[in-house]
């Protein structure tokens, strides 16, 4: 039945061309036509074979003969414009809706209002201004289905499926811009967290040694440990802070005792902060004991004019003057007993927890006892230190020899002021404070 109807368009449509290009069909039909039907039989014979041998012709034939453009008049099609592939007009209009489609950047819906927009515009021309040119398509191919109307389905369908599509991008966007924040804000909390540790470490462990710590490419299990050579180590301490601490219910069982310690402790601290004693470092406090060292790096160790000697020796000087300070403000008679020597050290980092940088060495020991044997208010000296300051201006008195466990007898010095240079001689003189 098929057949039969596109037999009979053929029939039509050949008849069409045979009115359009009589000359050529008439040269086909000769060129192709057997003897046995020549045009000396029976004319309706004739008319029905080169009608049978037209409908057995190549698609191609036939095609290459209606390769009609836009406008073109063809007598067996509907009026207005025909053209053989109107499908590429739908093509381009997917193609520019793929394009809006593909644009990250926008609303989806925005590409929705845009899309309807792009395909109300082009249905309506499929189906009222132009809806010839698809009727006649159909007529041209002789297609039983109406590609109108095919056209309208695909189109509506591209549109439905690009939005879903913009949806799912416009997620994926939002879902990505979200991350984005979220790893900002973690980043910054990482590097405030950094920062934060950066300085806990700077307080707990001198600036060198903290560098140290904080490098990338440091062993995890490494020991920190390095040979100072000429360091200044200092110990001072409150022998008489026992008898003010007690635990009563009215210092909160000792504890406003331990603010006091901790104000003097943080005083001397703040001491450090000062630039003419950037060679001090402190190592620790125990206690009511306060234990600084100088020269601890190659460029705070001045081997030359042993500034981080004379820097030490300030500092105890200075301790000395601040206890006053915090006895004449606390109504207290808080005394202090500072011992200096110099010498080789060992200085590491024990501890992976709660890491302890600190000092070892027979120069610790012996610094120590010249606290420990002391007297109070004055700063006892070894004569290595004594041999360094006393040049300087710095005014010294010999305590004569004294016994020290474990290191025999020792001749030692009581510091007894600062050293100023007088601006007649130029050089450094020492000024006696308060101690004899
Ligand atoms: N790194 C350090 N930190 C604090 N104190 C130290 C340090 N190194 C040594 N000392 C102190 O130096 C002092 C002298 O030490 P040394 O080893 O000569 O004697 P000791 O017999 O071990 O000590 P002690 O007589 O106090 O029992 C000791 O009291 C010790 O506490």
């Amino acid at each position: 039945m098929l057949y039969k109807n596109s037999q009979n368009t053929i029939l039509k449509r050949t008849s069409a061309v045979n009115s359009t290009e009589p000359k050529n069909l008439d040269k086909d039909s000769s060129s192709t036509t057997p003897s046995f039907l020549s045009p000396t039989k029976n004319e309706t014979v004739t008319v029905i074979a080169k009608n049978f041998l037209l409908s057995t012709l190549d698609w191609s034939i036939l095609r290459e003969k209606f390769n009609f453009s836009i406008g073109d008049e063809v007598n067996f099609c509907h009026e207005g414009p025909t053209s053989h592939f109107p499908d590429y007009f739908t093509f381009c209009v997917l193609l520019v809706m793929v394009s809006c489609a593909v644009y990250q950047l926008m609303f989806s819906i925005i590409k929705l209002i845009l899309l309807g927009g792009i395909c109300f515009a082009y249905l309506s021309m499929v189906l009222i201004t132009h809806g010839s040119l698809f009727r006649n398509h159909d007529h041209l191919i002789m297609l039983q289905n109406d590609s109108q109307y095919v056209t309208v389905a695909v189109l509506i369908g591209f549109t439905i499926a690009l939005y879903i599509h913009g949806q799912q991008t416009e997620a994926t966007s939002r879902l990505d811009f979200l991350w984005k924040l979220q790893a900002n804000e973690e980043k910054e909390d990482i590097e405030h967290l950094q920062a934060y540790n950066r300085k806990l470490i700077a307080n707990i462990l001198p600036e060198h040694v903290a560098e140290h710590f904080l490098s990338v490419d440091k062993a995890p299990d490494e020991l920190y440990h390095e040979q100072c050579d000429s360091v200044c180590i200092l110990f001072a301490s409150i022998p008489n802070f026992s008898e003010f601490y007690v635990e009563l219910e009215s210092n909160n069982e000792g504890v406003e005792c331990l603010r006091l310690l901790n104000e003097i402790i943080a005083d001397f601290d703040e001491i450090l902060e000062e630039e003419k004693f950037k060679y001090v470092e402190k190592i620790k406090s125990t206690g009511a004991t306060y234990m600084a060292a100088s020269g601890l790096t190659k460029a705070a160790c001045d081997m030359k004019n042993y500034k981080h000697v004379t820097a030490m020796a300030d500092f105890a000087l200075r301790l000395r003057e601040q206890l006053e300070y915090v006895n004449e403000h606390s109504f207290n008679n808080f005394k202090i007993r500072i011992g200096i020597n110099i010498g080789p050290v060992v200085a590491g980092v024990i501890g992976a927890r709660k890491p302890q940088y600190d000092i070892w060495g027979n120069a610790v020991n012996v610094a120590s006892r010249m606290d420990s044997t002391g007297e109070l208010d004055k700063i006892q000296v070894t004569h290595e230190v004594y041999q360094i300051l006393e040049p300087k201006g710095y005014p010294l008195t010999c305590r004569g020899t004294i016994k020290v466990k474990g290191k025999g007898d020792m001749v030692t010095y009581f510091l007894n002021g600062k050293a100023i240079r007088t601006p007649s001689t130029d050089k450094l003189d020492g000024i006696p404070e308060g101690g004899s």
